[in-house]
């Protein structure tokens, strides 16, 4: 790329941006370097390798070369998200803001989708706190879903509504991330065609989007919670303009993130509000265009709304003494039942479930465990990938490299059958999924949605 592709009056209108230094800018983009890094599972997997770490991500490290991650089967169990470096940062805004708040929390993700974001949030969060995360656009839900069934966790609720839908839902949350749509700047790198996009007047769009999403979504913040806000745009309209607004239309403060000299993150202050920002540029860090902040709830008037349970249904026992058989400390979990399908949430999130029920439209809350048939479960693909399945319930079919393929592409496992009956499909360790073991054959229950279309490279 050369200095004219980028678009007319880009690099001129950051010329005052803080830190920004135009040579660095450019030859950064110039440069042919790919940086891949990925964030582990850590309820998964942990690190073992000596991979270089991203330095402000304990679980984010920086691969030296970029694999197929569409034929690695640890891809697909959920060891890993591939995810740009610079937004792990967020990992390090919360465990910042961690330190100095109650717990359990209630965390929003309000624009998650494809769920980079929801899973390094989730990652930071114990089975009592809840994080819910909300994508507007229906056709974005799915991969939010899949990316959160593969982590693996009993705490996530996933929603698909409009940020103003939050407005009734009063002082709920204690961590609200918007991770908001933006004119996009920041991918330029790594996504040279994002470019044609760009332009003064749709920086000014985002802008006003930027506002009326964040305006939306202040009532549901809590008093003392923390706002995260972040986009991938250098601009200071859609950054540090935002913060200016923020703390002048709301009752916020700036909460200032400790981060090493060395990391080579610029902190900027808001012209006028001076409320602290974070800005990754290419060259100066490892990764890509990022801006992040975090602002503080005031404690004004109004009390914190208590939601109570709306009345529960009566549910069979037999059948919840059945699925119970199918999950690791049962106890610990409110079963329920949508139409056919049994699913578990945390205990301590029944409540705020029912309450997020009136409200929005729910697209995943908790596992899906399945469906009975007599005493029998139909096991559901969220199960298999849950951290809760009850492993001595069911069969292990623990696959090598091919087989895991064989089985992820939907296509005959060339294997011998060892014994009947619903088998998690694993691979070194980790569920992929799940398969019906019959005498002389295997019928292959990895959904169709998500399987690996294309053809494995040939060696
Ligand atoms: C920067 S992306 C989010 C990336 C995500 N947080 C992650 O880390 O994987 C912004 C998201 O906002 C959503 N979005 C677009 N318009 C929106 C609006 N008006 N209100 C809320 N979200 C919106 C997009 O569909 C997109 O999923």
């Amino acid at each position: 790329m050369d200095n004219t592709a980028f678009p007319p009056h880009f690099l001129d209108s950051l010329a005052n941006e803080p830190g920004f230094d135009r040579q660095n800018f450019v030859d950064a983009h110039h440069t042919s370097e790919q940086i891949t890094s990925i964030r582990l599972n850590p309820f998964k997997i942990s690190a073992t390798k000596t991979d270089q770490q991203v330095p402000w991500c304990t679980n984010g490290f920086y691969l030296t070369a970029r694999p197929s991650f569409t034929f690695d089967p640890l891809f697909h169990a959920g060891a890993y998200y591939v995810q740009e470096a610079s937004s792990m940062f967020i990992d390090h805004v919360m465990k910042t803001i961690r330190t100095d708040m109650a717990e359990p929390v209630k965390v929003l993700d309000l624009c998650a989708a494809p769920g980079g974001k929801s899973t390094l949030l989730n990652s930071a969060l114990q089975s009592s706190d809840l994080l819910v995360a909300n994508e507007i656009i229906k056709t974005r839900v799915p991969i939010l879903t899949d990316n959160l069934n593969r982590w693996g966790t009993s705490n996530v609720i996933v929603t698909n509504n409009d940020p103003r839908d939050f407005k009734s839902i009063n002082s709920f949350f204690d961590i609200v991330l918007v991770d908001a749509p933006c004119s996009g700047s920041g991918m330029f790198r790594k996504d040279p065609a994002a470019m044609n996009e760009w332009s003064e007047g749709n920086v000014n769009l985002c802008h006003q989007r930027q506002e009326r999403i964040l305006a939306d979504v202040y009532p549901a913040l809590k008093e003392n919670g923390h706002l995260i806000y972040s986009t991938c745009s250098y601009s200071h309209q859609e950054n540090e303009d935002i913060l200016d607004w923020l703390c002048s239309e709301f009752d916020l403060e700036s909460v200032r993130i400790p981060i090493n000299n060395d990391w080579g993150i610029v902190e900027s202050q808001s012209d006028q509000q001076k409320a602290w920002g974070y800005r990754f540029y290419p060259g100066k860090v490892k990764g890509e265009g990022l801006f992040a902040a975090c602002l503080r709830k005031k404690v004004s008037s109004g009390g914190i709304s208590n939601y109570k349970n709306n009345g529960q249904q009566k549910l069979p026992a037999k059948e919840i003494d059945i699925i119970k058989t199918y999950i690791n400390n049962a106890d610990d979990f409110y079963l329920f039942k949508v139409n056919d399908d049994w699913l578990a949430i945390n205990r301590e999130h029944k409540e705020s479930l029912n309450m997020l029920h009136r409200h929005l439209y729910i697209k995943k809350s908790g596992v899906r465990i399945g469906k009975l048939a007599g005493k029998d479960l139909i096991p559901d693909h969220e199960l298999a990938q849950s951290l809760i399945v009850n492993k001595d319930a069911v069969l292990s079919t623990p696959l090598n490299h091919e087989q895991a393929i064989q089985y992820l592409r939907r296509d005959d496992i060339d294997i011998n059958i060892a014994g009947k009956g619903w088998s998690l499909m694993t691979f070194e360790g980790l569920a992929l999924g799940w398969a019906k073991l019959l005498p002389n054959r295997i019928n292959n229950y990895y959904p169709k949605e998500i399987r690996i279309v294309s053809k494995p490279p040939a060696n």
